[in-house]
């Protein structure tokens, strides 16, 4: 039988920290009510001494979320303390976080003091913590670089004073994953009240071993993890969510399981990417924009043979929609055929052959090969009149909603008006009217991307041709046009011999 991982967000605490990556507090609730619907289970909302802003942001929050805990940062300072408690007056389930730095470099050169003078201020923290909340969290800062006696001893005190939770924090990500699973099995071994509060890891990702030290916790005895979304943090990084939550999914053999709602990770991936302007790179694990995408051809025609052959996470997963395979000149006749096929242009054998080798060159001299590259590469195979580009679009409503469409259809241009429930329904029947390959719209999702007025919001859409799906996606801060371009991605799919042109 499984445990339960608690699952701590420290993105709007040791993720803000980063400069550049401070929200302000309507901000802060909005990643809040994501992090509430995406299943975290705690939220650590700041540090509410360090700014009367922080402080602010501790108390929306609390109003804003009901599921999870809210916890609040603090020093092992009475004052500090008090603000946190005074923060989290409106929390349903508030948790106060404190602790201090047990390293021997943090208890000589940062805090100037003893170790006996470390344990006792610790416990004393715990105690005054205790008069507010019930649910306090102790951590023991640079635990990764922190003699195992002393820590084993302090954790035992502040267990004994009533800390539910200890955070044992690598927090100069000096661990590799052997030792850092070895510090928790320490305690779980020596510390004789262990069984009364839960383990946290909080690992820092400066050697890159955040996720597998995290995961070395779990497999030693933590039960919560103390994460970032896309692994932000100080310096470089905390513990990405997106990895944890996902090799805990990938790997049965680990004795736990989360509530983290999956499908959601790369929507909530890409707000924090846009509300704290911090991009994620290419290559990152999980969200980052080629983590389900392939472009070598051995790698493309294994996908497309079977997609687990390169793959061990269903993209649909982790809310991307599907895998791509990307066409550059490692791509071999397998990527291309797909691509052609999705364009309606079904070519074997020798036709192939040819265009693959035009492919080739093209490729070698052009990093992106789109549908218009690869049409001018097979004009002779296929009826150019096929290819559908949407020029502009107007709509108006005064009274009746009346909408204007300018399509390319091959070589030749189109225009048509339509009136509709919607300006949305107009434009489709205008579009309907140029190009009607007898498709009925099954499915149309509008998806805001972030929130607020000027936001881009993701179009999918799914047509029927018979018992045949085509899909077509878009994204614009116009949601008409969004439409109006998702409808006509999914019609440039349809094989040219099913589609109708009315002349
Ligand atoms: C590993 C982490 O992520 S810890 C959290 C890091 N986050 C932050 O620091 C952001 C919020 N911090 C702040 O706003 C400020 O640093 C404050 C309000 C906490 C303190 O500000 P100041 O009083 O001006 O102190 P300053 O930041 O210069 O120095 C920190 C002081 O706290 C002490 N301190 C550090 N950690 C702890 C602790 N856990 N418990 C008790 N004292 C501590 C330091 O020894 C130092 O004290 P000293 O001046 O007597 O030597
Ligand atoms: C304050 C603590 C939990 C921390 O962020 C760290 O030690 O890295
Ligand atoms: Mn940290």
């Amino acid at each position: 039988m499984s445990d339960k991982l608690w699952i701590f967000d420290t993105t709007l605490r040791d993720g803000e920290q980063v400069p550049g990556c401070q929200l302000n507090t309507k901000e802060k609730i909005v990643v809040a009510k994501a992090l509430e619907a995406l299943g975290v289970d705690i939220i650590e909302a700041g540090f509410p001494i360090s700014s009367p802003g922080d402080f602010n942001s501790v108390v929306e929050i609390s109003k804003a979320v009901s599921n999870p805990i809210i916890c609040a940062l603090s020093r092992a300072v009475e004052k500090d303390i008090d603000v946190a408690a005074d923060a989290l007056k409106y929390a349903k389930k508030g948790r106060i976080h404190t602790g201090i730095g047990t390293s021997p470099y943090h208890i000589q050169y940062k805090l100037r003091s003893t170790p006996e003078n470390i344990i006792e201020r610790g416990v004393r923290a715990v105690k005054y913590a205790k008069k507010y909340v019930e649910d306090v969290e102790f951590y023991a800062e640079d635990a990764g670089r922190s003699e195992l006696p002393f820590l084993a001893k302090i954790i035992e005190e502040v267990i004994k004073a009533g800390a539910t939770v200890v955070n044992i924090p690598d927090t100069t990500g000096y661990c590799l994953p052997e030792q850092y699973g070895a510090i928790i099995r320490y305690l779980k071994e020596n510390v004789s009240n262990i069984d009364k509060a839960i383990i946290s890891t909080h690992c820092h990702n400066d050697l890159g071993m955040a996720t597998a030290n995290t995961i070395a916790g779990v497999q030693n005895g933590a039960r919560q993890a103390e994460l970032t979304i896309n692994g932000i943090g100080e310096r470089a990084g905390n513990t990405s969510m997106e990895e944890v939550v996902m090799a805990i999914k990938c790997h049965h053999d680990i004795p736990v399981f989360t509530n983290i709602k999956t499908e959601k990770i790369y929507e909530t991936s890409r707000l924090i990417s846009k509300l704290m302007n911090m991009p994620v790179q290419p290559n990152k694990a999980i969200v980052g924009r080629n983590a389900f995408a392939h472009s070598s051809g051995i790698h493309q025609d294994g996908v497309l043979k079977h997609r687990e052959n390169y793959e061990i996470i269903d993209p649909k997963e982790v809310g991307v929609h599907e895998s791509s395979i990307v066409l550059t000149a490692r791509s071999g006749r397998a990527a291309l055929k797909f691509h052609l096929d999705s364009l309606g242009v079904e070519l074997e054998g020798d036709a192939l052959n040819e265009v693959y080798e035009d492919f080739l060159v093209l490729a070698d001299s052009k990093r992106d090969i789109g549908p218009k590259d690869l049409l001018s590469l097979v004009g002779k195979y296929m009826d150019e009149s096929s290819f559908i580009e949407l020029g502009k679009v107007h709509y108006k409503s005064n009274g009746a909603i009346e909408a204007t469409v300018e399509l390319k259809v091959g070589e030749k241009a189109y225009e048509a008006t339509s009136t509709g429930n919607g300006p949305v329904d107009a434009v489709i029947k205008a579009i309907e009217s140029i190009v009607n390959p007898h498709i009925v719209l099954e499915e149309f999702l509008i998806q805001a991307i972030t929130a607020g007025s000027d936001d881009v919001a993701k179009v999918h859409m799914r047509l029927m041709q018979g018992d045949k799906p085509y899909y077509g996606f878009s994204s614009n801060t116009d949601i008409v046009l969004a439409s109006a371009q998702a409808f006509v991605d999914a019609l440039n799919k349809i094989p040219v011999k099913d589609k109708v042109t009315i002349d």
